[in-house]
C-alpha cells in the first residue's frame, strides 16, 4: 500500500447521496478509513460547513458545488462525481481552487438505454394511463391509440454513449432510427442522421433526449419545439431537467397534442427521498414519472463506485489526473526511491523555471518530471531523489502563481 506524507487516517473522505458500497470498500482497501457517509445531498450552507475538513468529496447529481463551496473547502484536493453529469459543479471554480474533478463517463449508460426502450414500449401502449386508471378501480381495455414498436420512428437527440446504444437496441425491435447531434457521429446499423432538430421533431413518433446540460441544450425542447412534434407523438427525457420546458410539456400532454411522455429528470429535484416532489406534471396520467433513476441499477452503481473511488485514490496516492474532466492529464510512473511533489499553478510564463531553480539551488536530483498545462492552469508532477521534499515544499508554495503544492511520499 502506498504511503502518503499525510497519514491516511488524516485524509477525510466525505461521501454524499448514497454512493454505492463498492466505493466504500475500495477506499477502505486502500487504507482510507476516515470516511463520512451520508445518504442525501446537502444545501449550500450545510455543504460549506461539511467540506471544511474534507480532502476528498464524492457526490452524485444533486449536490451543487459552486465558488462559495470551493472557497470554504481549504483542504479539498479532488471531487468524484459518481455519475456522468458534471453540470452540478462549477468546473472553473474547482480548477481555480486546484480541485481536480472526476466522473464515470459511461458506467450507467446501458441502464439508461434499457429504461428508455422499455418506456418507449410502455408509452406506445398507453400503459401509464391504463395503470393509473386500474389503480383507481377503472378498466381501460382498448386497442385505441395502442401501437407496436415495430416500424415506428425513434428520434434520438444526442447520439453519444446512451443515444447510440439505444439506437442498436431499438433497431433489434424493428424500429427505424433517426438521430440529431451537433457532431458527426457514426450511424449504428441502419440509423440515419438528420440535419436539424426540426427535421427530427417532424419525423419521429417518439423523441428521446440524450444531450448533456449545456448553454445550448438549456430549454432546447421549448414550446415551439414541442408544437413541432407530430400530433399523438411521445417524448422521453432521461437527460437533464433543464432541457425541456416543463410547463409547455404539461400543456401539450393535457391537450393530447402529445399522447404521452416519460420524464426521469426535472428542473428542480428533491434533495433526498424524504422531500416532496413538486412538478406541473404531477397528476397527468399520460405521463410516466420516475425519480431520476435512469442510471440507478445495482450493476451500474457498483461499477461507478469502483471506477470513481479508484480515480480519487489514484489521485490522492500518486497524483494521477488521468480522465479528469477539468484538469490537465498527468500520470507519472513511480520511482521507487524518490519523493513525489505536485505543483498546481496558474498557467503563466516562468513557472517551470521557478520550480527548477528551487530544485537546482537545493542541489536536488530530479528522477522524473512532467508538466501539462491548459489555458488556465499548469500541473507538475515531479519525483526527486533524496529526502528534501518536505524542506522545499514551502519554497514551492511561495512561488507567485502557485494554487496548491503537495508532497505525496
Ligand atoms: N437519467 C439518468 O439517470 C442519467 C444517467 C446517465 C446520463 N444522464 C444524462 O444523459 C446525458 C447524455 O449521456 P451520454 O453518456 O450519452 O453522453 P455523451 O457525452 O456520450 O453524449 C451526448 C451527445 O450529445 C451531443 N450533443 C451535445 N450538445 C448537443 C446539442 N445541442 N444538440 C444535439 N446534440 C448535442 C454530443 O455531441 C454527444 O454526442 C448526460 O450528460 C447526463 O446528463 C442521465
Ligand atoms: O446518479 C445520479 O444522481 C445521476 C445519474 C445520471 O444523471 C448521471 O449523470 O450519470
Amino acid at each position: 500500500m502506498m504511503q502518503t506524507s499525510l497519514a491516511k487516517d488524516k485524509i477525510k473522505v466525505l461521501l454524499l447521496e448514497g454512493v454505492h458500497d463498492s466505493a466504500i470498500q475500495l477506499f477502505r482497501h486502500h487504507g482510507y478509513h476516515n470516511l463520512e457517509i451520508l445518504q442525501t445531498s446537502l444545501n449550500e450552507d450545510e455543504l460549506c460547513e461539511k467540506v471544511k475538513d474534507a480532502h476528498l468529496l464524492g457526490i452524485r447529481s444533486r449536490s451543487q458545488l459552486n465558488e462559495r463551496v470551493f472557497a470554504a473547502a481549504d483542504k479539498l484536493i479532488a471531487v468524484g462525481c459518481f455519475c456522468i453529469g458534471t453540470n452540478q459543479i462549477d468546473l472553473d471554480a474547482a480548477k481555480r481552487h486546484g480541485v481536480v474533478v472526476f466522473n464515470a463517463p459511461f458506467s450507467n449508460t446501458r441502464s439508461v438505454a434499457e429504461l428508455v426502450l422499455a418506456e418507449a414500449i410502455m408509452l406506445l401502449r398507453g400503459i401509464p394511463e391504463k395503470n393509473a386508471v386500474a389503480h383507481e378501480g377503472g378498466w381501460l381495455k382498448s386497442a385505441k391509440q395502442s401501437f407496436e414498436a415495430r416500424g415506428k420512428i425513434l428520434g434520438i437527440v444526442g447520439y453519444g454513449h446512451i443515444g447510440s446504444q439505444l439506437s442498436v437496441l431499438a433497431e433489434q425491435l424493428g424500429m427505424h432510427i433517426r438521430y440529431y447531434d451537433v457532431e458527426d457521429k457514426l450511424p449504428m446499423g441502419n440509423a440515419q442522421s438528420v440535419p436539424t432538430l426540426d427535421d427530427l421533431l417532424t419525423q419521429a413518433d417518439i423523441v428521446t433526449l440524450h444531450v448533456p446540460e449545456t448553454e445550448q441544450t438549456q430549454w432546447m425542447m421549448g414550446r415551439r419545439q414541442i408544437e413541432r412534434m407530430k400530433p399523438g407523438s411521445l417524448l422521453i427525457n432521461a437527460s437533464r431537467g433543464t432541457v425541456v420546458d416543463i410547463d409547455a410539456l404539461a400543456e401539450a400532454l393535457s391537450s393530447r397534442h402529445l399522447a404521452g411522455a416519460a420524464i426521469d429528470v426535472f428542473p428542480v429535484e428533491p434533495k433526498g427521498n424524504n422531500d416532496e416532489f413538486m412538478s406541473p406534471l404531477r397528476g397527468l396520467k399520460n405521463c410516466l414519472l420516475t425519480p431520476h433513476i435512469g442510471g440507478s441499477t445495482l450493476e451500474a452503481q457498483e461499477n461507478i463506485g469502483v471506477e470513481v473511488a479508484g480515480k480519487l485514490v489514484r489521485y490522492s496516492d500518486n497524483g494521477s489526473t488521468l480522465s479528469a474532466v477539468n484538469f490537465p492529464e498527468v500520470s507519472l510512473p513511480t520511482h521507487a526511491t524518490a519523493q513525489r511533489l505536485l505543483h498546481i499553478h496558474k498557467n503563466q510564463p516562468g513557472m517551470l523555471n521557478a520550480i527548477n531553480r528551487i530544485i537546482s539551488d537545493n542541489e536536488i536530483n530530479v528522477a522524473g518530471q512532467y508538466l501539462q498545462t491548459d489555458e488556465s492552469v499548469g500541473y507538475v508532477v515531479m519525483d526527486i531523489d533524496g529526502d528534501n521534499g518536505a524542506n522545499i515544499l514551502q519554497q514551492l508554495k511561495d512561488i507567485p502563481g502557485t494554487i496548491r503544492a503537495r508532497r505525496l511520499f
